[in-house]
């Protein structure tokens, strides 16, 4: 049997994208529209309110494509908090109006792969902490998807000795390392808990910065070989001052 990666294991997250049933949202008068959205900005300025108290953070992006209008991504310190907040989302009068599309349940999650032999507790040492309970940046953009890596054949990651995945994961964050500053990566553990083992959600301001990244790394052999995909989602920051403008019909 192969060791098994140990993981560190930060806050929850929950991935929710929704469509709006425009023709549902035209029907209602623009006062009623305003009351809704009003909700909506209580709701939000809560969660701002979490984030400036470093007990979660969340991020609000329209979606590019047909496959959603937006996504919320959230993070909390426990599922049941993350379950209250999707709750309350789908009682709230604008969630009459949206259609969910799909989610993703999962947690922020570093492997110890890169880990030296250090007698300290990770959960202690503040930038692993910064990296477990993350502030979701402000970035631009979000480029979202799952992914698995495979168990087929010879091609199986969860059969290879530590050693070779250390030695596969390094030569990843090196790639990955030549984009900082240009995309932030969120790396979320869902084996147990949605139907592909990670998410991967990345943040840009400039949006090609994705597909480059994402490019590069299919010729790595860890993503060239073991790396596959779900369904990817893009979009662009929606600040809630701009909430007005996505909302008006
Ligand atoms: C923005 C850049 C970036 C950087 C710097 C980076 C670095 C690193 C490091 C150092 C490590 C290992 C330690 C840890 O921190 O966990 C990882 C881990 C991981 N990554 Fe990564 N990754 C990036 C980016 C990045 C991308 C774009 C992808 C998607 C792959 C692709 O082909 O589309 C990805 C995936 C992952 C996954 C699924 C894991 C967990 C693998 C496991 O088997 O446990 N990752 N990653």
């Amino acid at each position: 049997m192969s060791e098994a990666a140990v993981t560190l294991d930060g806050w929850y997250c929950l991935h929710d994208f929704r469509t709006m049933n425009w023709p549902a949202w035209k029907a209602i008068s623009t006062e009623e529209q305003e009351q809704i959205l009003a909700e909506f900005h209580s709701m939000i300025d809560k969660w701002e309110q979490t984030e400036a108290d470093e007990l979660g953070s969340h991020a609000i992006y329209s979606i590019v494509g047909q496959k959603a209008d937006f996504m919320l991504m959230i993070l909390r310190p426990t599922m049941e908090e993350l379950n209250e907040i999707e709750s309350a989302f789908n009682k709230s009068r604008l969630a009459e109006f949206t259609i969910p599309t799909y989610s993703y349940v999962s947690v922020v999650e570093l492997s110890n792969y890169m880990a030296g032999e250090s007698e300290e507790d990770p959960y202690q040492n503040p930038h692993v902490r910064s990296r477990l309970y993350p502030t979701l940046p402000k970035a631009n953009h979000v480029c979202f998807y799952p992914m698995d890596k495979r168990r087929t054949g010879v091609d199986n990651w969860y059969m290879l000795p530590m050693e070779d995945r250390r030695s596969l994961m390094r030569s990843h964050g090196l790639i990955g390392r030549s984009y900082a500053g240009k995309v932030k990566q969120v790396i979320t553990g869902s084996v147990g808990f949605d139907d592909w083992e990670w998410g991967v959600t990345l943040f840009a301001d400039d949006v090609l910065q994705f597909k480059k990244l994402v490019y590069e790394m299919r010729f790595d052999e860890v993503s060239a070989r073991y790396g596959e995909f779900g369904s990817f989602y893009v979009g662009n920051i929606l600040k809630p001052s701009h909430l007005s403008r996505f909302f008006h019909v």
